[in-house]
């Protein structure tokens, strides 16, 4: 049985004000079929893990150096974001992807080191407009999605997020029919690869908001989702979690 995930990343937004939305949260109605996970900026890890405490909400990070340490300015290693209190790590991002030329080969690496860490990874991976209009979603996602995971992946120790680039903040969202063909094509892949694929949590990402999340955790094999824009606030989370609960 695969554990509903909602997945908050916060991108490059927060100060320490923002905590209170994790507080927030944390006073919510409790959604017992759902796990939480909150992904701030790097520089507000260790607070949000202290202010969670007991509460069953996770922390995790928004990247790491494939690197256990060194001489490498500016970056984190997967061993100090778990000492923050991370106990997830999103990988792969396409911002990341975009913005740091993020291979498959550096986000199977960043996994890795991820995964010696003791740390789950979130991976994600979607395709572009043009590859889309191609036709070629399917096999770019499924592409990215063997390059990026490495060998040792399991149900325990990773997560794949299937974001289509073009749906990210522009509030288009594929049809349900698009994203159950794409989960279904990430799932029987997985499935020649890992024993325990079934097990493997697939995340749907972009522009989910609690008046499309039903419709999305309705499609099978999409077993929560990764969201931006509409996590930075439990105002907004709050409906997603509710309509995955209910899911
Ligand atoms: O990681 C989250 C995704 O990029 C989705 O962002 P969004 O919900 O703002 O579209």
């Amino acid at each position: 049985m695969r554990r509903k995930l909602a997945a908050g990343n916060w991108k490059m937004n927060g100060t320490p004000d923002s905590l209170a939305e994790i507080e927030a949260l944390m006073r919510m109605q409790a959604a017992p079929g759902v796990e939480i996970l909150i992904c701030p900026p790097a520089t507000l890890i260790a607070q949000a893990a202290a202010r969670v405490g007991d509460h069953p909400i996770a922390i995790g990070g928004q990247d790491c150096h494939p690197k256990a340490q060194g001489a490498h300015t500016g970056d984190l290693s997967a061993a100090m974001l778990a000492a923050a209190g991370a106990t997830h790590v999103i990988l792969g991002h396409s911002e990341r992807r975009a913005d740091h030329g993020e291979s498959d080969a550096l986000v199977r690496a960043k996994a890795e080191a991820a995964h010696a860490a003791g740390l789950i990874a979130v991976i994600c991976v979607g395709e572009t407009l043009e590859e889309r209009e191609d036709g070629r979603a399917e096999q770019v996602v499924t592409r990215q999605q063997a390059g990026s995971l490495p060998d040792g992946a399991s149900a325990a120790n990773t997560i794949v997020a299937y974001e289509p680039v073009w749906a990210i903040g522009t509030g288009k969202v594929p049809g349900t029919d698009d994203i159950g063909a794409i989960h279904g094509a990430m799932r029987a892949a997985l499935a020649e690869r890992f024993e325990d694929a079934d097990e493997m949590r697939l995340l749907y990402g972009g522009s989910v908001k609690g008046s499309n999340a039903a419709e999305i955790f309705a499609v099978a094999d999409v077993d929560g989702a990764l969201v931006g824009g509409a996590s930075l606030t439990a105002q907004d989370f709050s409906p997603i979690v509710a309509a995955l609960d209910a899911a």
